[in-house]
């Protein structure tokens, strides 16, 4: 799974320097920060409002491709801050070994 993300991190990287009028990815940078936030908090809204689309009907697709434009573009986030999705994935895989319980606990104490 993580080849895909490796192999979308190299692509992102390469269109940070890409012209816009070629690239969809490259037109974000040149827009900014701003709107790379406000396609981030679309997409999440569309994902929130197709997961209960789902829920009522059974059919999920809808909910796959919304979480993948979601998915997608807080990557374009991170890029644009440079943060590959590598950084992500360590910071999952550092979680493996603890309870969320068990972390939420230990940031209330101090
Ligand atoms: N995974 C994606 C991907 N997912 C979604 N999108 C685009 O994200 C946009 C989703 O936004 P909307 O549905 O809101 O579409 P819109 O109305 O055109 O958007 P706005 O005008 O509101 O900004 C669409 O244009 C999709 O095509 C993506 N664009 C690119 N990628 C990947 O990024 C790579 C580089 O893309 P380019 O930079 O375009 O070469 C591609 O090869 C893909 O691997």
């Amino acid at each position: 799974m993580s080849e895909v993300l490796t192999q979308l991190g190299k692509i992102l990287e390469e269109r940070k320097s890409a012209a816009s009028d070629t690239s969809y990815v490259a037109s974000l940078h040149a827009k900014g920060l701003n709107k790379i936030l406000e396609k981030v908090g679309e997409e999440a809204v569309e994902t929130i409002i197709a997961a209960k689309d789902a829920k009522l009907s059974g059919d999920t697709s809808d909910l796959i491709y919304e979480t993948a434009d979601l998915w997608f573009h807080s990557l374009v986030m991170l890029s644009h801050l440079g943060e590959p999705p590598q950084a992500v994935l360590n910071e999952l895989a550092r979680r493996f070994d603890m309870s969320g319980l068990v972390e939420k606990e230990s940031r209330n104490k101090s």
